[in-house]
């Protein structure tokens, strides 16, 4: 088996697709930084399908079980149920996700389905229109990210929803949030993190899971119960309340979790990155449009994952490390 510098073997692979979005999120991707005249990837830089299936198949038989398509957008790439349809033939592959801000899902969901992609992480950060507005910087209402759960919810698509949640600017609607969203699918509380190099990240915006858990355990719901993770390495700590729901709360910054971090990314332009926080990655595009053999670029892969060190949440301090790759480049 395949594992790094610190005995973790490779497990995940997060794709992103693009690095374009159709919101501007505050904590991703600032529209100050990311306006009109902003240099988005050219076309041809992006890697093709087919280059997308060649290295999944090579990560997959390096030991990777689960591929995860993101962004940017990843719903913006044109035709992203054919690449869903190279994922899922590959042999090996046992769980095909993407995480997305939904908005995109009324049309994309039964296609995606059809595809063969079995779920989706809709990201949404507030149930009140001027927060949620204010947060994914368009002024875009939570009623259509709604339309986008209810869309992968009917197409039979398996559900989450991601909440990142920030001090002063969500924080008091979380326990509202809950309990309408609840219903409807798991929630995961995401703690606000230093990812890229523009979202003004300080630790004083960062409301710790324990406190989100207590808010949601205001009232009649008080109890929660911690559930078993279910795979080596989970990223969300889940509980359930007295009814049976289930609340994650991804705490990188007060409970990293990096011990058992079995996760690389590539990027849309074919860059390996083993941390959401590095600095720098692996361009395999130039080997693979050199012509490199399979070999050859699993080697190369096994070679990065071998000599990877990085733990980077668990080093954290109160300040941020400079100069890190975009989340949008990279896929959250
Ligand atoms: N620090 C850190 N954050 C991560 C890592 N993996 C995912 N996240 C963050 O956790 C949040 C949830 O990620 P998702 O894309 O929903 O994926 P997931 O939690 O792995 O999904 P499941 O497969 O459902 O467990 C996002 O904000 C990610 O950026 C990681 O390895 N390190
Ligand atoms: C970068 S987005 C890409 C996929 C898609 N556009 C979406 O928003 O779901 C992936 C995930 O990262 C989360 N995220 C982005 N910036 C973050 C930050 N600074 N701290 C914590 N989570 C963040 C998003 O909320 C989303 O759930
Ligand atoms: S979090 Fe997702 S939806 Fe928001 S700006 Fe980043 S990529 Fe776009
Ligand atoms: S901070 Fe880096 S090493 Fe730690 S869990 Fe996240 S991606 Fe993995």
């Amino acid at each position: 088996m395949l594992v790094d510098h610190w005995g973790r073997p490779l497990r995940d692979l997060r794709i992103s697709v693009t690095d374009r979005c159709n919101l501007r999120c505050t904590y991703c991707m600032p529209a100050e930084v990311f306006g009109p005249d902003y240099a988005f990837l050219p076309r041809d830089e992006l890697l093709s399908f087919e280059e997308i299936e060649r290295l999944a198949r090579l990560f997959v038989t390096l030991g990777v079980r689960k591929l995860r398509l993101t962004g940017g957008e990843p719903t913006l790439r044109r035709d992203l149920p054919d690449l869903v349809a190279r994922l899922a033939r590959l042999d090996g592959v046992q769980d095909l996700a993407m995480t997305t801000n939904g908005l995109l899902l009324p049309r994309l969901a039964p296609a995606l389905k059809a595809a063969g992609l079995r779920r989706v992480t809709v990201s949404l950060d507030s149930l009140d229109p001027e927060v949620f507005g204010r947060m994914n910087g368009l002024g875009t209402h939570p009623q259509r990210v709604l339309g986008g759960i209810e869309a992968a919810l009917q197409a039979g698509l398996g559900v989450k929803i991601n909440t990142v949640v920030q001090r002063g600017v969500n924080d008091a609607g979380l326990r509202e949030l809950w309990l309408t969203l609840r219903k409807l699918a798991p929630v995961r509380f995401i703690e606000f993190m230093d990812v890229g190099n523009h979202n003004g990240w300080n630790l004083e915006s960062v409301v710790p899971s324990g406190e989100v858990l207590a808010r949601l355990s205001e009232g009649a719901d008080r109890d929660f119960t911690p559930v078993n993770a279910a795979y080596r390495g989970e990223v969300a700590a889940r509980h359930r309340d007295a009814q049976g729901h289930e609340v994650g709360l991804i705490s990188s910054v007060t409970a990293p979790f990096c011990g058992d971090c079995s996760r690389a990314r590539l990027s849309a332009v074919g860059r390996l990155y083993t941390c959401l926080f590095a600095a720098g990655g692996t361009d395999l595009r130039e080997p693979l449009r050199a012509g490199a053999s399979d070999e050859a670029l699993q080697s190369q892969i096994a070679a990065v994952w071998r000599g990877r060190t990085d733990r980077y949440s668990e080093e954290r301090g109160e300040q941020t490390r400079p100069l890190k790759v975009e989340m949008s480049h990279i896929g959250g």
